[in-house]
């Protein structure tokens, strides 16, 4: 019985299996007859939709396509490291990093309100994209990692509501870009499975959302470079523990915030006054509610102790027990 239910299991993974190969090789193919032997641009964010719709893209045209990664200053630790190795050094893909993290920041200075934040943001984004864009000649197509929840915002009297695909600040309307969206018809698990297919490691399909803005949401009050080197920091001490602790697939969401609260505390005797970190981890289905995730104690000890020794700026952690709503799941 049981050898029989691998074996459908084993079928239908096979025919899975199948059925994203066949997409991968309609998409090629439909890829080439559009594009030719023209050139096409994407901005790379390393995110899902954007690394799977490069990768696909890059199968079909080679160094016909230009990828461009920016850098704004609000990444991840490592982050920009690894997109390099995994698309330049694995894929040997064309890849621009634009290093802009400190004209974002300049912008950014003596900020502090949350939407202001966002639109200087999501508006610098489009300045550098389309100064990388006018350095490139002959570019005619534009790549984006358009999914389908992207395409459908909502159904309305019976007619579908289209939308344009949303990302950091919404890319510069070109008309004289024609789009390649190759995952236009795939919700987001059909493009994780279509991305490890294409070979793409489980470090970038795995990948848990990651907001347009970056750690910008994540760093309240004004953002500095040395408020933004804490916060990176501890999130990165967070996530490699969530990880060693084999939590990371069962928690959706979970990042560190630095919530711009200095406080007093005691280091070998002496009076400190450092920054509180915020730990967040929640679960949800759809991310219009969520729910904070019980992480065992023993291992939120583990995590407070290694941020307050090796962060050397910070003396406090709390952790977010606040579901959605009345919480939203970023702070800003
Ligand atoms: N740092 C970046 N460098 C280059 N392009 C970026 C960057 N951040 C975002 N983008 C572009 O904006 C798009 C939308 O970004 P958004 O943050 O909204 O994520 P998304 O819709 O989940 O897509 P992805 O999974 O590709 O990150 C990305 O697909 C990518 O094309």
């Amino acid at each position: 019985m049981i050898s029989k239910l691998l074996k459908k299991r084993q079928i239908i993974h096979e025919d899975r299996g199948r059925i994203m190969q066949d997409f991968i090789d309609r998409s090629i193919e439909e890829i080439r007859n559009k594009v030719g032997n023209k050139q096409a641009l994407c901005a790379l964010s390393g995110g899902v939709d954007s690394s799977v719709a490069a990768v696909l893209v890059h199968r079909a045209i080679g160094n016909n396509l230009t990828c461009v990664f920016v850098d704004h200053g609000l990444l991840r630790k490592y982050e920009k490291e690894q997109v390099e190795r995994v698309f330049r050094d694995e894929f040997n893909m064309n890849l621009i990093v634009v290093d802009a993290a400190e004209r974002f920041l300049g912008k950014l200075k003596g900020v502090i309100d949350p939407e202001h934040k966002r639109k200087i943001i999501g508006e610098e984004f489009i300045r550098v994209f389309e100064e990388e864009q006018k350095k490139l000649e002959g570019i005619e197509f534009l790549v984006q990692g358009t999914i389908y929840p992207d395409v459908i915002e909502s159904v309305k009297d019976g007619k579908l509501a289209v939308k344009s695909h949303h990302n950091v600040g919404g890319l510069p309307a070109d008309v004289n870009f024609e789009l390649i969206e190759p995952l236009r018809e795939l919700y987001k698990d059909q493009v994780r499975e279509v991305g490890k297919a294409l070979g793409i490691s489980e470090d970038i399909v795995g990948r848990q959302p990651f907001p347009g803005p970056g750690l910008g949401v994540r760093c309240l009050g004004e953002i500095t470079k040395e408020k933004l080197d804490i916060l990176r920091d501890a999130d990165f001490i967070f996530r490699d523990e969530i990880k060693k602790a084999g939590l990371d697939k069962e928690i959706w969401q979970y990042f560190a915030v630095l919530p711009n609260i200095q406080s007093v505390g005691v280091i070998d005797g002496e009076r400190t006054y450092c920054h509180t970190i915020g730990l967040r981890a929640i679960t949800t289905k759809d991310a219009m509610t969520a729910k904070w995730y019980p992480i065992p104690l023993e291992l939120l000890d583990k995590i407070s102790t290694r941020i307050t020794d090796e962060v050397s700026q910070v003396n406090r952690v709390v952790y977010d027990i606040t579901n959605k709503p009345p919480a939203t799941i970023e702070w800003e």
